[in-house]
């Protein structure tokens, strides 16, 4: 969205494109241009700043006296250029390693952790610290994917794009529900919440939100990178990310948005990360068997369809997945050569 002063930002924080998979690329890529952009972020440690995922770097500036060590420690355990979720470096043998794993644990994970999910980095599925790993190199891009890029014109160009076709029809502001009646008798995709779909009969799936406050500065830069996290859990929000540095535009002032992790309010708030634990996941299969049984031409589909934590590129590809299954609810004679 172009906000009041002509900047191009984010309504629900900031999105960076990033994936191993060609055929996204591919896909994506008729319906926009690209920015090459590789995304970099830092985090307020004691006062300093060092990139995160923290790496070599990182050891430097926040450890001066230790590093060397350490970092020689690091590569003859784990090999050069490798990494390690934080969680497993806090349970190594080596005392050393173990000691360094809870300082980058207390310093960046902890406190960030609890304000986004509103638990304990231990209640929530490892793979969620997994994805900003312990990085035994000097390279400080916050993604390693072969493509990393911005749509050139913007998020909503590219939907508009791929939206402009005489056979689709966009109704915004209207409910599922006021459409044939609520749950769908033809084929349908559905991308919305599973719980709320079915009424919240089997009780609600936990989310959590956010809250965005955007402030307009009257200098051209304000960051070192786009985005600078604020792991101290006395500070209410997360991260700060200074928009033109994400998608390049030339201007001469700036916009930063700065993000509050919420509870997810049903019908107040907008759900962004589903809270996958053990409980959360079973009643979701349980949501998944109910919509087997009562409405199986729907696919759900993306974070809230699938209650998964997507990215981006998780999500067009899981979108195609379900373009081709969708087409197989057509009569045989009807459906394309290539669905078999
Ligand atoms: O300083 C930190 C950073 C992260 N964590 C913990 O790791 C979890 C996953 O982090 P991340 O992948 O960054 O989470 P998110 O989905 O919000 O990231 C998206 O935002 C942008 C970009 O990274 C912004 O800089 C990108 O498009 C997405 O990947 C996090 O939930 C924490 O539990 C931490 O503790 N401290």
């Amino acid at each position: 969205m172009i906000n009041e002063h002509g900047i191009l930002v984010h309504s629900y924080g900031p999105h960076i494109f990033h994936t191993r998979r060609q055929k996204v690329v591919d896909f994506l890529s008729r319906f926009t241009a690209w920015r090459s952009y590789e995304h970099r972020v830092m985090a307020l440690i004691e006062g300093r700043l060092a990139p995160v995922p923290f790496n070599l770097t990182s050891l430097e500036i926040c450890l001066p006296d230790k590093a060397l060590k350490l970092a020689k420690l690091l590569t003859d355990t784990f090999g050069k250029d490798t990494s390690i979720p934080i969680l497993s470096l806090r349970q190594h043998d080596n005392i050393a390693l173990r000691e360094l794993g809870n300082f980058v644990y207390s310093r960046i994970f902890l406190g960030y952790t609890q304000k986004q999910w509103g638990l304990s980095p231990e209640e929530i599925s490892p793979a969620v610290t997994a994805r900003v790993p312990f990085r035994i190199s000097h390279d400080d891009r916050y993604f390693t994917d072969f493509f990393q890029a911005m749509p050139k014109a913007g998020y909503t160009s590219m939907f508009e794009s791929m939206l402009s076709h005489p056979e689709i029809t966009v109704m915004l502001d209207t409910a599922f529900t006021d459409i044939a009646g609520g749950h769908a008798s033809l084929p349908c995709i559905h991308t919305g919440a599973i719980d709320e779909y079915f009424d919240f009969s089997l009780d609600s799936l936990p989310y959590r939100s956010a809250r965005f406050e955007f402030q307009h500065l009257r200098q051209q830069r304000h960051l070192p990178v786009a985005v600078v996290n604020e792991p101290d859990s006395d500070i209410p929000h997360t991260r700060v990310c200074e928009y033109r540095l994400l998608t390049g535009q030339d201007a001469p002032e700036t916009t930063v948005g700065i993000e509050f992790p919420c509870a997810h309010l049903p019908g107040k708030t907008q759900q962004s990360y589903p809270v996958r634990t053990e409980a959360s996941v079973a009643r979701y299969k349980e949501y998944k068997k109910m919509a087997r049984t009562r409405t199986p031409q729907t696919i759900f589909c993306g974070r809230l369809g699938s209650f998964c934590y997507y990215n981006m590129d998780d999500a067009v590809l899981a979108g195609m997945g379900a373009a081709k299954a969708i087409l197989r609810f057509l009569p045989p004679r009807n459906r394309p050569p290539d669905l078999g």
